[in-house]
């Protein structure tokens, strides 16, 4: 974007990138971030390396002691701490055995999910402007706050809610319509709690540690938010990214996706997860790091753009209640493990800071080893 003059954010904002895929735009400059050329990772399919896949039915069950469970929590340390370093942290799961025992996410209820995503952006501008945010706000339809000078605008339109704690809602942002949005949302809501109870104690449990120190850290009002993206397709997919490269701010971020186009960064290469419709994929974020001491690491991700195929996500993160200290577990640290990061708060906001700027922000939460 160097030498290009930028609109003024409300100007530029203003016009969705559905909206020029519609008049068959060319992208404009402030969204342009890569040539073919310049690209100096390597792009890999995932079918070429194993992803660790983690069945958390048996965790919801509970059978701690049984047999599966154990195998599946090695699996779990094993994804997060071993696989992070060389694949990048990301959990697989398949859900599909949790609807056997009745505790988790039918399938069929995650397509309802990505259809309300998916009838709500198709709608004409009009009706989803009535849900449209300034931009500086966070909540409601548009893009994210406009970026620092010299970052990239995403190939891509959003609508961002609070979820809970329930108080921080505003439903002047749920649309309407699709009619079924608000009971299907607050549905899912419901089940997200209970799963990231099970993914955090499950966590915990990896690590020999008590089930509920995760959750302790997490607070009594911990955070969910929820992002429905979405992915436009690009007549110069070589030229934009549906969504830049980062890492979460969050605690961890659960993501339900319809296509493939979310790459993991590892070792220097990207990986594209593949679609699987029964799965919902885990990022540990900078804050999961920070608690873990740093044997779980926050993966650096990015959406990539398609010339034909148009992507729905459905990201929810899951973040510590505002203004808690969070720090590395005690039991993680020690003689052996020295204690890398100090204790911290509100760090959301922080990498929220250095995310506009195109950086990262876990250096401010690390101690300095002689
Ligand atoms: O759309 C996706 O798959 C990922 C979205 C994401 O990384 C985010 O919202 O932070
Ligand atoms: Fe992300």
């Amino acid at each position: 974007m160097a030498g290009v003059t930028v609109p003024p954010a409300e100007v530029l904002l203003s016009k969705r990138v559905q909206e020029m895929v519609i008049a068959d735009d060319e992208p404009p400059a402030p969204y342009i971030c890569r040539n073919d050329q310049d690209d100096d990772v390597e792009e890999e399919s995932i079918e070429n390396s194993p992803v660790p896949v983690v069945n958390i039915g048996c965790f919801l069950a509970e059978n701690w002691s049984d047999k599966e469970s154990a195998e599946e929590l090695k699996k779990l340390k094993l994804a997060l701490s071993t696989w992070g370093c060389f694949q990048g942290f990301i959990i697989w799961t398949n859900i599909v055995h949790v609807q056997a025992i009745g505790h988790g996410i039918p399938t069929s209820f995650l397509d309802e999910v990505r259809q309300i995503g998916r009838e709500f952006f198709e709608q004409p501008m009009e009706e989803k402007k009535k849900y449209a945010k300034t931009v500086t706000e966070f909540q409601g339809y548009g893009a994210d706050p406009v970026p620092e000078e010299g970052q990239s605008l995403d190939w891509s339109d959003r609508i961002f809610l609070d979820l809970v704690p329930e108080d921080q809602r505003n439903y002047k942002f749920w649309p309407q319509n699709p009619t079924s949005f608000k009971n299907t949302l607050e549905e899912y809501t419901e089940k997200l709690k209970k799963f990231t109870e099970t993914i955090s104690k499950s966590m915990a449990r990896s690590l020999n540690l008590d089930e509920n120190c995760f959750l302790k850290q997490f607070g009594e009002r911990a955070q969910l938010q929820a992002r429905f993206n979405y992915y436009s397709s690009c007549k110069r997919p070589d030229l934009v990214l549906g969504l830049k490269p980062h890492a979460d701010g969050t605690g961890y971020t659960i993501v339900l996706q319809d296509e493939v186009g979310l790459q993991m960064l590892n070792q220097g290469k990207w990986y594209t997860v593949p679609n699987n419709p029964d799965s919902l994929i885990v990022l540990m974020g900078d804050q999961m790091e920070i608690m873990s001491n740093g044997i779980f690491r926050s993966v650096v991700h990015r959406v990539v753009s398609d010339s034909k195929r148009v992507r729905i996500s459905v990201t929810t993160f899951y973040t510590p209640e505002a203004g808690k200290e969070i720090g590395p577990e005690e039991g993680l640290t020690g003689v052996e493990a020295p204690r890398l990061y100090k204790k911290i708060k509100d760090y959301a906001d922080i990498h929220w800071g250095y995310y506009q700027r195109g950086m990262r922000a876990l250096h401010t939460a690390q101690l300095i080893t002689s």
